[in-house]
């Protein structure tokens, strides 16, 4: 059910604020994945608890893991994986890319499927993987959701070589439960380049740090057999989800801190330390945390975006308000993400007056004087974030359904308006 609309604020003064943020999205999903895996019990330490973490503890749970809330915390006892169970990713890329190949190792029928846009993104080329490493899947010869996966309790697992140009998931996947596959895995990528290395890495490091052997190469992943280990699993503040409010202090001149920022993270939002710097804020880290000054003017920014892709609808809404041109490239598999994010960016920001052109990979963004309206946001949390940076300047923008904002940040709405307004 859509949620009624929001007026986004305007900013009347420079912000001055210090934003905590939830925990990262990809970190508590892979978490979780390694938790229900593991041979001893997990304690994930300040997961993310939204619409897209949520969906991956429901089910883990109906393949028969234990996942329990403790104070917003959750415990994780590994149990054996079985169906028959029906699945819902909703519309969450990590859910539907991580998920199938742990349906892979149950006994029994898993049936996967999620909101009508989440059948439409890319999911062929990991089903054709898992049935590669010997794993029956029954998609209708769609190659999409839904499917079902008819799990005999064992992955045989070994070489494969998969296309993952449209998404790093289909790689991080694959080899997130490959340590229980009896041969591991060999991923071999083959195509056009990978978006997303970050989140590749931080694939490799989590596996690592729960105990997997992983060897890389380029365009090449291997993950022995083994046990991985439980233990506490602690996961850092979404950076990514820092965007919209590290923006605002550019956008008004202001100052905003995020505490907890870590020094050595594998988390794409760490670029925006360089990026927001490009654009003319000053960056600055110390232990209070990662805090961006604005001057109040700010420029333009030019950037391949591949490796970070889902910073780009923040990104956009901050260069149609600077003060020169901008061209983001890279990024021609955003329109596989939870929208065509290039045609939504192209007719949301034009449609409030900005002059944005969709280019093959990416976005071409000039200045204009851009006026108040309805900013659609079709189910995709980032485009309410992105309308938020533009309502702090632009007086009267409408934001439409912004509870789908709760896919990652439930509190989004609460967060800015305490940004606006810290006591
Ligand atoms: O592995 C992950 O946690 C993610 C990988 C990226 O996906 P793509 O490589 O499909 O862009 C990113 O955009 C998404 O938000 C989260
Ligand atoms: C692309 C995104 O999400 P997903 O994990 O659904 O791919 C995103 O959060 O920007």
């Amino acid at each position: 059910m859509p949620s009624p609309s929001w007026s986004a604020p305007v900013a009347h003064a420079p912000v001055d604020a210090v934003v905590p943020l939830p925990g990262s999205k990809s970190m508590t999903n892979r978490a979780l994945i390694l938790a229900a895996l593991a041979g001893g019990p997990s304690h994930i330490v300040r997961p993310l608890r939204s619409r897209d973490t949520d969906l991956m503890a429901a089910a883990l749970r109906a393949l028969g893991v234990g996942v329990t809330d403790e104070g917003g915390d959750w415990r994780v006892r590994r149990s054996d994986l079985a169906g028959p169970a029906q699945v819902d990713v909703g519309l969450a890329g990590t859910v539907m890319r991580f998920l199938p190949p742990v349906a892979a190792l149950a006994s029994g029928e898993v049936a996967v499927d999620g909101d009508p846009r989440a059948r439409e993104r890319p999911m062929g080329p990991i089903i054709t993987a898992l049935r590669a490493l010997g794993t029956t899947i029954d998609d209708g010869g769609r190659g999409a959701l839904p499917f079902t996966v008819h799990g005999t309790g064992a992955v045989p697992g070994g070489p494969v070589t998969i296309d993952a140009s449209g998404s790093s998931q289909l790689v991080s996947g694959l080899l997130l439960a490959a340590p229980r596959f009896e041969k591991g895995v060999e991923v071999r990528h083959e195509g056009p380049p990978v978006p997303s290395a970050p989140h590749l890495a931080m694939t490799v490091r989590m596996l690592r740090d729960a105990g997997a052997t992983v060897e890389t190469e380029p365009d090449l992943w291997r993950v022995a057999p083994g046990p991985l280990l439980g233990g506490d699993k602690v996961i850092e503040p979404d950076l990514s989800n820092s965007a919209q409010f590290l923006g605002a202090a550019l956008v008004t001149g202001g100052r905003v801190t995020v505490p907890g920022w870590p020094s050595d993270t594998t988390q794409p939002g760490d670029a925006l330390r360089g990026l927001l710097a490009a654009m003319g804020a000053e960056v600055s880290s110390g232990p209070d945390g990662l805090t961006v000054r604005g001057t109040g003017e700010f420029r333009g920014l030019s950037a391949d975006l591949h490796e970070v892709g889902e910073l780009t609808p923040v990104l956009t809404a901050l260069a149609a308000l600077a003060g020169s041109p901008s061209r983001l490239t890279g990024i021609a598999h955003l329109r596989g993400h939870e929208t065509d994010r290039l045609a939504a960016l192209v007719t949301e920001i034009n449609g409030l007056g900005g002059d944005v052109r969709e280019l093959p990979d990416g976005l071409e963004i000039r200045p204009a004087k851009l006026r108040g309206g309805v900013f659609h946001t079709y189910d995709d949390h980032r485009m309410v974030m992105a309308a938020a940076v533009l309502g702090l300047a632009v007086p009267g923008v409408e934001v439409e359904n912004p509870g789908t904002v709760g896919k990652t940040l439930p509190d989004f709405t609460g967060l800015w308006a305490s940004m606006l307004a810290p006591d």
